[in-house]
């Protein structure tokens, strides 16, 4: 289980602690984690109490801002210092943290100004310009050195996260490129969600001792779960020795008409991909040849499945609801996307998953499009308490929520898969996971989650049906991972 933060969230887990440790600070314990972490990337991984003497040959420079960020920074500074590294400091905007500026100058820090910071050479820089508190966007005095870094190749480290970020989003104007990032308690939605993520470097999160939970042992709002790719790998079904292509799962695939045949090859490729017993196609059978000459191990026509996939390009026919009513009557999960959510009978079989986008979840709902923009989070629960199924809402962030309640994010990925046909390929890649026995919100996460990785691992312009090829490849390195 991997926690993910908003800043607000982080504020008020913070607030909780001085209130029950009147008197102490957490920016001593937070800048020592970045000390640390710094002396393990100066001299290439070793943290040793004993800091051999030619770490004096070493220089670090410190980008220092205004807030907090800045105070972890130059407290960092500090305990470089004092440990033998020669440390510089620029101050990039506002007034520095007076007690850390005072502690940096008495362990020996030196100041330069930002113009003098391109003549010098540095083997680590330090970004603590600005943290949770930062508003989006750098100013050019700090993109000019980040590229000057660049450009050299200075590894830089940046304090809970590369300043320029949004904490609670994936979206960049500009920012800070690290190589590290140390964030502080839990992760928080930039280090995940992309773009951002790829701007934050290697992750380390250091526990400075907040609780996420208020006194009932609630989670605070804003502290989420997601799915990491540790817990994908956990749940991932992996045939064993004794299994068939019964016992693996046979996934059932109606999707698709005359008129949109392609939703259901790109279904039928999804759940190829993610590796079931067998892929039965019971749709429209004007295109049974179509999915064939595509996928020629899939079985064609009625069948036992452990779970259908149905609604992806069925378009608006008459029969639609008989459609739905004939498979719902077998009893078996089923994954319902697309033209069937309109659709969803008073009762549906026990552990159906649901796969909207915003739009299709707003008319599900009757409300308008821009609300549930606005909280998809809470649409998404809200959903899945009404229709009494799991709930996958797609987007930027996907959020999984059950019945009971629970909710939890899938691991995000780049904005790529946004078009057309990728809903059909993670309905089938859904479909196949149901089949194998996960529980619905676990096939959901996994499913988007391994897509989103697909097209973090080959970001560009790959069509639907590419990224599908490109799954069992990922299911591969996740794994072994
Ligand atoms: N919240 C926590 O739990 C902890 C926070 N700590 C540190 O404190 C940081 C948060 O500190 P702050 O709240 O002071 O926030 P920041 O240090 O991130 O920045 C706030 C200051 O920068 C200014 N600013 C923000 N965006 C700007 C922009 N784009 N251009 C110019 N100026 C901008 C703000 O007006 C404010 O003066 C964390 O990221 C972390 O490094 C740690 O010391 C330990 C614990």
């Amino acid at each position: 289980m991997a926690i993910v933060c908003t800043a607000e969230a982080t504020r008020a887990a913070e607030q909780r602690w001085f209130d029950a440790h009147p008197g102490r600070d957490l920016m001593d314990v937070a800048a020592h984690a970045v000390a640390r972490k710094a002396q393990e990337l100066l001299l290439g991984g070793v943290v040793d109490e004993v800091v051999p003497d030619w770490a004096a040959s070493q220089c670090v420079l410190v980008l220092v801002g205004g807030g907090n960020n800045g105070g972890d920074g130059l407290f960092a500074a500090a305990a470089l210092a004092q440990r033998g590294w020669r440390v510089e400091l620029a101050q990039v905007m506002g007034q520095p943290h007076e007690a850390g500026m005072a502690a940096a100058l008495d362990a020996g820090c030196i100041r330069v100004s930002l113009g003098e910071v391109t003549r010098h050479s540095y083997d680590l820089a330090i970004d603590a310009v600005l943290g949770i508190g930062g508003r989006p966007g750098i100013p050019q005095s700090l993109e000019r050195i980040d590229t000057w870094l660049r450009d050299r190749r200075i590894p830089v480290l940046a304090v809970d996260l590369p300043s320029g970020l949004d904490a609670n989003s994936g979206e960049v104007e500009s920012c800070v490129h690290a190589a590290h990032t140390i964030t502080f308690s839990s992760l928080k939605w930039c280090h995940i969600a992309h773009p951002a993520a790829r701007y934050c470097g290697e992750l380390e999160v250091h526990d400075i001792g907040l609780d996420l939970v208020d006194d009932d042992g609630e989670s605070l709002d804003g502290v989420d779960e997601y799915c990491d790719l540790t817990e994908m790998a956990s749940l991932w079904p992996v045939p064993g020795a004794l299994d068939d292509k019964y016992s693996r799962g046979v996934v059932g695939i109606d999707t698709g008409s005359e008129r949109f045949p392609g939703a259901a090859v790109l279904g039928v490729l999804g759940a190829l991909r993610t590796g079931p017993g067998m892929v039965r196609f019971s749709g429209p059978s004007a295109i049974m040849a179509f999915i064939l000459s595509r996928a020629p191990s899939v079985v064609i026509g009625e069948g036992r499945v452990q779970a259908w996939v149905i609604g992806s390009g069925w378009g608006a026919h008459d029969g639609n609801a008989d459609r739905f009513i004939q498979r719902a009557s077998e009893g078996v999960p089923m994954v319902i996307d697309a033209d069937a959510l309109t659709l969803l009978p008073a009762e549906l079989p026990n552990g159906c998953l649901l796969t909207p986008h915003a739009g299709e979840l707003a008319r599900m709902l009757r409300v308008e499009r821009g609300q549930v923009d606005d909280d998809p989070r809470g649409w998404a629960v809200r959903a899945a308490q009404r229709f009494g199924a799991t709930v996958l809402l797609k987007g930027s962030i996907q959020w999984v929520a059950r019945p009971d309640g629970v909710v939890r994010a899938a691991l995000p990925g780049p904005a790529w898969t946004a078009q057309a046909g990728s809903g059909d390929v993670l309905a089938g890649m859904c479909g196949t996971l149901m089949a194998a026995g996960l529980a619905a919100d676990d096939a959901a996460l996994c499913a988007a989650g391994m897509q989103a990785a697909t097209a973090m691992s080959m970001p560009g312009p790959y069509a639907p049906d590419q990224i599908a090829e490109l799954l069992p490849g990922t299911v591969t390195t996740v794994l072994s991972r």
